[in-house]
């Protein structure tokens, strides 16, 4: 079990910086997932917590040890990544055991550790197959036993589900939900998909070019993006993002006018979720034609194009227009969110 903290940590090549003043503690036995598009600095940040990459400038702590100088093997950290690692010639039991021989625990506990960890992925009838004769699903599970069966103080996992097809991206995603609940270790997890994020995750760290950009449970960052960037990668859709400006009160952008607005003046970014707004006979704030629908079972998805930008509205399973069909959309005031046009700060 342990606390890390990362101090003011920052990643150079030259001149190039790959990671700017990452600054957190994460508590013992957080699940903390850092997120955000590819090469946002993610990897670099888990690698080195795990000691594969030195900072620049920084202090990395895990629990009460100042870690920046200690050699991968000593930090008592245990890693899972997207290429599962296994040695194809040892079979699955070998391979989860692996770790407890090479870290000289007592041969009298093999067993007993192995047998449980294989249990939690339930991997128990498969430990005699080779790495080549199991599914990517089963192979990444190998993964996993062989990360848990070393007990460490803390788990760092870099995309791990990304190799896996849709649905066993699902399962195995569960899987580690019930698996971090049960072990109650530190987790890092490292990923670009924000549904991985938004479910897994107690704290999300979303970042992009190698800043921070928010920090907060999943319901925090999408309740109240603290930016543009942070609105538009999180949900799916990502938030409407329509730009305008405010006068007393009002917001006036391409096709779309809300009044009743507070605390906001001049140009801004006026943004709103897809399942606050809805589809309305009259009396909307946005005329429109619909760009188009998407069933999705539960709900339909209606994207309208309001002059140049598309603005998309959950309606209910049975709504049904044509394509460029007039449509209007209503958006509740207190729903809306405003940012700076020009920083894209939350107002
Ligand atoms: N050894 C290196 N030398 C120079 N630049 C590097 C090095 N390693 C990584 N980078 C750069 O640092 C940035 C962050 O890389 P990183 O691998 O951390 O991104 P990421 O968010 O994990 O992306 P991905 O999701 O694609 O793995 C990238 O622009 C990458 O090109």
């Amino acid at each position: 079990m342990a606390e890390i903290r990362l101090n003011h940590v920052q990643k150079r090549w030259g001149s190039f910086v790959g990671v700017e003043d990452f600054h957190l503690t994460i508590p013992d036995r957080e699940f903390l997932v850092l997120l955000g598009p590819s090469g946002c600095g993610k990897t670099t940040t888990m690698r080195m917590i795990a000691g594969l990459e030195e900072p620049s400038s920084g202090e990395i702590w895990i629990g009460d040890r100042m870690v920046n100088a200690l050699d991968p093997k000593d930090r008592d950290v245990a890693m899972v990544f997207q290429s599962y690692g296994l040695y194809p010639n040892m079979n699955v039991y070998e391979n989860i055991r692996f770790p407890l021989k090479v870290r000289k625990v007592p041969e009298v506990e093999h067993e007993a550790r192995v047998m449980r960890a294989s249990a939690m992925v339930e991997l128990d009838d498969f430990l005699h197959r080779k790495p080549a004769a199991l599914s990517g699903g089963q192979r990444q599970r190998v993964a996993l036993a062989r990360a848990i069966v070393r007990e460490p103080n803390v788990f760092l996992m870099d995309e791990p589900l990304s190799n896996l097809d849709a649905k066993l991206r699902v399962s195995t995603r569960a899987q580690i939900k019930n698996l971090s609940h049960e072990l109650q270790v530190t987790t890092i997890y490292v990923t670009h998909d924000q549904i991985e994020a938004m479910t897994l995750a107690d704290r999300v760290v979303v970042m992009s070019a190698g800043v921070v950009q928010q920090v907060g449970t999943p319901m925090e960052i999408y309740d109240r993006p603290a930016n543009t960037f942070v609105a538009s990668f999180i949900g799916s859709p990502a938030m409407n993002l329509m730009e305008g400006a405010v006068t007393d009160g009002t917001f006036h952008g391409d096709r779309v006018a809300i009044a009743g607005l507070s605390g906001a003046a001049g140009r801004v970014t006026l943004g709103f979720r897809a399942e606050d707004a809805q589809v309305v006979d009259s009396d909307g704030q946005i005329a429109a034609p619909v760009y188009s629908m998407e069933l999705l079972g539960d709900a339909t998805m209606v994207t309208v194009k309001a002059g140049g930008t598309l603005v998309a509205v959950k309606a209910p399973k049975e709504f049904r227009a044509e394509i460029g069909a007039p449509v209007q959309i209503r958006i509740p005031t207190g729903i809306c969110h405003l940012f700076d046009a020009q920083t894209g700060v939350h107002l």
